[in-house]
C-alpha cells in the first residue's frame, strides 16, 4: 500500500479529514506527496494512524514515516516555541566547530561516555565552558547526556569524526557563514534581484573583496584543504553517484570493451578525483582512461593515496577543453557554482571538444522540485547564491541553460532528495547516439 493510500485509509477510518473537492478525495494527500500542502490540514490523529502499519525496514518506508513524523511535530509545536528555536539555531554551527576543535567527537568515539571535567582536562578548557557547549549539542541530539555532566556518543557524533564531515563543519563555519553574514543588507541594496556577477556578490560584499570564492581559496591553503576534503565526502550519507544513477550503462552502453584505452570520463572541476575513483570502483568492467581536471592549486594538493588510476591535469574550465572526443565530460556540482552566463561558457568550452554521435556531458546537480524541498537543498541554494552568485536550478532553468549552449538534454535521471543527472548531447545527437570512439589530448 502506498503512503497516500495509507494516509487516506486512516483518514477514512477516523472520518477526520475532509478534502477540498469531495469528488476527488485523493487530492489533498497527493498534493502532500508531490511537495505541496493540501488545501486542508491532515489531522494529527490520521497522521499518527498512518505511520503505524508502515514498513520500518525499507528505505521508502523510513522516508515516509519521517515525513509524517515531521508533520506531526509541526502540528504539535507552538509557533512561538518553534520561532524561538529557529532564531536561536544561530548557535549550532559555531558550537559544533568548538566541540570538534576541543576533540569532543573523537573522545566520545574512543570512550563512548565522558564527563565534562575529562573533556576540560584533555582540551585544556574550563569545565564550565565545556558544559555550556555540550548543552547545545545535547539539545540537538548530537550527543546524549547520561547523567549530570556525563555525555554519550551518538551516530551523529561518530559522523563528525570522519575527516570529510569534520571539514564540512569548518567550511560552513569559516567560509559559508561569513559569506551569508551580510546577505540581507546585500539583497536590499540590490533590490532583491539574483546576483549575476561572481566578483561583486554577497561573498565579496561580506568579506570586502573583489576575489571570487575559488580565487580566495587558492591563496589560503588551510581553508582550501578543508573545502576540497569536504567535497570528497559531501553528501556521503547518500549512495555514491554511480549507484544513484545507472552510470555504467549511461557511459558504456554500446562501447565494446576493446576500447578500454580511450578516455572514458573527463571529470571537469573534479577536485581530488573522488568521483572518478568511485566510478572505477563500482564499474564491472575496466573503466578506460579517467582524467580529472581542476585548478592548478587543487591538482597540486591531490593526496597521493587518491591518485591511483587517474590522470590529473590542471585546466581552467573557462578555456577550451583540451581532451577531444571523450565519451563523457562530468560536471558534478560545477554548474550550481556559477550564474547563467558563466555556466553557459563552461558548457560551450566542452561542446567544441565533443565528438558528434559519441560524446556526452553528464551534469550532476540538484534538479530543484517546484514543491517543498528539504531544508538542506533550499539552504544549499542560498549557499550557492551567497558564495558564488550561483544557483540550484529547476528543470526549466536547466533546459534553458543547455538549450542556450546549443546542446540537448537527452534524459534527466532523478536520484535521491532532488539529485539529478542530466545526460546532455550535441543537438544533432538528440535521438540517437552511436559509438564512434576517438581519443586525442591536445596541447
Ligand atoms: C563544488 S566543487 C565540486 C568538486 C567535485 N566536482 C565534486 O562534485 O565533489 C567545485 C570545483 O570546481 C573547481 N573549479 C573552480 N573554478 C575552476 C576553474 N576555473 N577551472 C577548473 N576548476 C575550477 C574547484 O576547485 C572545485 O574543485
Amino acid at each position: 500500500m502506498t503512503t497516500e493510500a495509507q494516509i487516506l485509509e486512516a483518514a477514512r477510518r477516523l472520518n477526520k479529514v475532509t478534502f477540498k473537492t469531495p469528488h476527488s478525495p485523493h487530492r489533498g494527500v497527493s498534493e502532500l506527496a508531490a511537495g505541496f500542502s493540501p488545501s486542508e490540514t491532515v489531522s494529527l490523529e490520521s497522521l499518527i494512524c498512518s505511520i503505524r502499519d508502515r514498513d520500518t525496514r525499507s528505505s521508502q518506508g523510513k522516508i515516509s514515516i519521517l515525513e509524517s513524523a515531521k508533520e506531526i511535530v509541526r502540528q504539535l509545536e507552538s509557533p512561538d516555541g518553534r520561532a524561538m528555536e529557529l532564531l536561536m539555531s544561530f548557535s549550532i554551527v559555531p558550537t559544533l566547530k568548538i566541540a570538534m576543535d576541543m576533540g569532543v567527537f573523537k573522545m566520545l568515539a574512543i570512550r563512548s561516555r565522558i564527563t565534562a571535567s575529562e573533556i576540560a582536562h584533555q582540551a585544556k578548557a574550563e569545565e564550565e565552558f565545556v558544559v555550556r557547549i555540550m548543552r547545545v549539542l545535547v539539545s540537538i541530539g548530537v550527543v546524549t547526556i547520561l547523567s549530570v555532566r556525563t555525555y554519550g556518543s551518538t551516530r551523529l557524533s561518530d559522523f563528525f569524526t570522519v575527516p570529510a564531515n569534520a571539514a564540512g563543519i569548518c567550511v560552513v563555519n569559516d567560509q559559508a557563514l561569513r559569506a551569508v553574514s551580510r546577505f540581507s543588507e546585500y539583497a536590499a541594496a540590490h533590490s532583491y534581484h539574483n546576483p549575476t556577477n561572481t566578483l561583486t556578490g554577497p561573498f565579496q560584499f561580506a568579506l570586502n573583496t573583489f576575489e571570487s570564492w575559488f580565487s580566495w581559496l587558492s591563496t589560503r591553503p588551510h581553508e582550501a584543504a578543508n573545502f576540497n576534503l569536504f567535497m570528497t565526502g559531501f553528501r556521503n550519507s547518500k549512495p555514491a553517484w554511480p549507484m544513484q544513477f545507472p552510470a555504467e550503462s549511461i557511459i558504456f552502453s554500446g562501447i565494446p570493451s576493446s576500447q578500454d584505452s580511450s578516455v572514458t570520463v573527463v571529470d571537469v572541476g573534479g577536485g581530488f578525483g573522488h568521483d572518478l575513483s568511485l566510478f572505477a570502483e563500482k564499474s564491472t568492467r575496466k573503466p578506460g582512461r579517467l582524467v580529472c581536471q581542476d585548478q592548478e592549486s587543487v591538482i597540486a594538493t591531490v593526496p597521493s593515496e587518491l591518485a591511483a588510476g587517474i590522470e590529473f591535469v590542471a585546466h581552467d574550465f573557462f578555456r577550451e577543453q583540451p581532451v577531444r572526443g571523450a565519451r563523457a565530460y562530468l560536471l558534478k556540482h560545477i554548474c550550481h557554482d556559477w550564474p547563467h552566463a558563466l555556466a553557459l561558457s563552461i558548457l560551450k568550452n566542452i561542446k567544441v571538444a565533443m565528438e558528434p554521435g559519441y560524446s556526452k556531458i553528464l551534469i550532476m546537480d540538484l534538479v530543484m522540485p517546484e514543491g517543498k524541498v528539504p531544508l538542506a537543498a533550499a539552504s544549499l541554494d542560498v549557499a550557492m547564491m551567497t558564495g558564488f552568485s550561483g544557483a540550484e536550478r529547476e528543470e526549466k532553468l536547466w533546459m534553458e541553460l543547455v538549450d542556450d549552449a546549443g546542446l540537448s538534454v537527452r534524459k534527466i535521471w532523478k536520484g535521491q532528495d532532488g539529485d539529478g543527472l542530466l545526460e546532455v548531447v550535441l543537438e544533432e545527437d538528440k535521438d540517437d547516439i552511436t559509438t564512434k570512439p576517438r581519443l586525442t589530448i591536445a596541447g
